[in-house]
């Protein structure tokens, strides 16, 4: 006689908090922008889900296509071939309901317009009512440390500050998802170490799904949840670190000395080199 079979175990059901929410998924995108001259191919097949409260670092050759694929998930440009899914969205409906604050290399501010002014104008185009236009404005000003600056002009302020002004005027609109593109780029090394323990701190507060374009290896690896390091054009998804495997979520700049930064940061290095050519 056979042994009776072993109770069937009831389905296994996943508790809803522990399914992560995808807010960018972008499937088999390849994007080929048509110039007068030749074809330019800046993306090829790239596909990549971002879950929320991730923070995605993109890093890769100048002219890998960094900047394209934040501009393909904001609507800004459109793939040739494949697609994305914005907060489960086409990524024009998501730019018309304001679902992600983009943040450009340089401030962008007007220079006529006090801070204050600055950050409220997207909220003045919406249609917000001016006290509560003010009070956001205000709100998110001082999550970026710049309480009592409200009233200044642009070019009373550092770099470093006016790029403060841009993530708060990104933020302003409360969007879910913030794309920062290469923001502390041209800053020097102590203020670029201090923005991005600010930012660091911001997106633990506001459990923001971020997505930000870096050179920096030590920025990659100080700020991401995951690093995705992408080849030269036309960029291709090369490698996706996952820094939480080694490092906590709350980070402070000693962290850098660690041998676990040490390691990830060797092996986006590795991801680089390996995908870049010497030709040119
Ligand atoms: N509107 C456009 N028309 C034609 N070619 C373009 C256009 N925009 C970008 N490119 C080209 O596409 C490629 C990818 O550009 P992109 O700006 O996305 O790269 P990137 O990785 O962000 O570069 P960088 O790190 O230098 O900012 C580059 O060769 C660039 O010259």
């Amino acid at each position: 006689m056979q042994a009776p079979l072993p109770p069937v175990p009831p389905p296994q059901t996943v508790p809803p908090a522990a399914i992560a929410r995808t807010i960018v998924d972008a499937r088999n995108v390849t994007l080929t922008y048509q110039t007068a001259d030749k074809p330019v191919y800046a993306l090829s097949d790239v596909s990549l889900k971002i879950n929320k409260g991730d923070f995605i670092s993109l890093i890769g050759p100048s002219g890998c296509g960094k900047t394209t694929l934040m501009r393909t998930i904001a609507d800004l440009e459109q793939p040739t071939s494949g697609e994305i899914i914005v907060n489960g969205m086409t990524p024009e409906a998501a730019r018309l309901k304001r679902a992600y604050g983009y943040v450009f290399q340089a401030p962008a501010l007007y220079p006529w317009r006090s801070v204050e002014r600055n950050v409220t104008l997207p909220l003045e185009i919406m249609g917000m009512p001016a006290a509560e236009r003010q009070q956001r404005a205000r709100d998110h000003l001082e999550m970026v440390g710049l309480a009592g600056f409200e009233k200044k002009f642009p070019w009373q302020l550092s770099g470093g500050m006016q790029q403060r002004v841009s993530i708060a005027r990104a933020l302003a609109f409360e969007p879910d998802l913030l794309l920062m593109d290469e923001p502390f780029g041209a800053l020097d090394e102590i203020t670029r170490d201090h923005l991005n323990l600010q930012l660091t701190r911001l997106w633990l507060q506001t459990q923001k799904t971020c997505i930000f374009v870096t050179h920096s290896i030590a920025e990659a690896v100080f700020l991401s949840t995951r690093i995705v390091v992408m080849s030269p054009r036309p960029g291709k998804i090369l490698d996706v670190i996952d820094c939480e495997q080694h490092l906590p979520r709350e980070r402070t700049l000693d962290i850098r000395e660690t041998p676990e930064f040490a390691h990830i940061a060797q092996r986006v290095r590795e991801g680089l080199m390996e995908g870049h050519s010497y030709d040119d």
